[in-house]
């Protein structure tokens, strides 16, 4: 099976944890486009969902799901989302596609974060893939000093036209690159406290409690 169709898998596979007339919490990015699409086709009654991005805004109108605004709501069962990276403790890094903002204040909101994710996201240790950053684009120099003197390297992520990317908040991002991240919740607070950094791409506060795996015999359910 090609990582596409693991990502078909996994993304019907997290319909069983969305109630019937629920409000759902949706993420951002390739696997969770595959979990809109599974939403649309099974035509579950849903009273809404709570996007974390504007392109996952788009697709679930498109699907006739209703999107409600996070303060719409005070709190979700489920939060659906990918990953860049899933540790045994269900510690992710997020954020390649640009919208780990949103995804955490979204997370933030659910009793229960459901990963969905192939088997290549899986790893023992987390900072193989370059951890997201985003920052207020004043602090970008200061910021990738600091990352300089912990022996990582960050770098502006530009888009093809060769400027700066720009999120769904106007700001910037900082992509770092040779950081070993052993532990991870104490490295997301400390991050976190930098001036400058919006959200640290680390999701160990806001861990998953389930990760769906797709592999080549199927999904594997992992719980942390
Ligand atoms: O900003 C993007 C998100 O954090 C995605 O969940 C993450 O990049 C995984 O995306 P994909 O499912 O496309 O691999």
């Amino acid at each position: 099976m090609d990582q596409d169709a693991l990502k078909k898998l996994v993304g019907r596979a997290a319909l069983d944890f969305v109630e019937p007339h629920s409000v759902v919490g949706v993420g951002t990015g390739s696997t969770v486009n595959k979990f809109i699409e599974a939403l649309a086709e099974a035509r579950l009654p849903l009273r809404g969902a709570v996007s974390s991005s504007v392109a996952s805004t788009r697709l679930l109108q498109q699907a006739g799901i209703t999107v409600l605004e996070p303060h719409e709501v005070t709190k979700l069962g489920v939060y659906i989302d990918g990953a860049d990276e899933i540790d045994p403790q269900g510690c992710m890094l997020k954020g390649g596609g640009g919208a780990l903002t949103r995804e955490k204040i979204v997370a933030d909101l659910a009793e229960q974060f459901v990963c969905i994710a192939d088997q290549s996201k899986q790893v023992e240790t987390l900072g193989a893939f370059p951890l997201p950053v985003e920052i207020i684009p004043m602090a970008a120099a200061q910021l990738a000093r600091r990352f300089d003197a912990m022996g990582g390297q960050a770098r502006l992520r530009h888009a093809a036209d060769g400027r700066a990317i720009s999120t769904d908040n106007g700001m910037h991002i900082l992509d770092v690159r040779g950081l070993q991240i052993t532990d991870p919740l104490a490295l997301e607070r400390e991050i976190s406290a930098w001036p400058g950094v919006v959200t640290v791409g680390i999701f160990a506060r806001n861990k998953a409690q389930v990760c769906l795996l797709g592999t080549g015999t199927g999904v594997q359910t992992l719980r942390f």
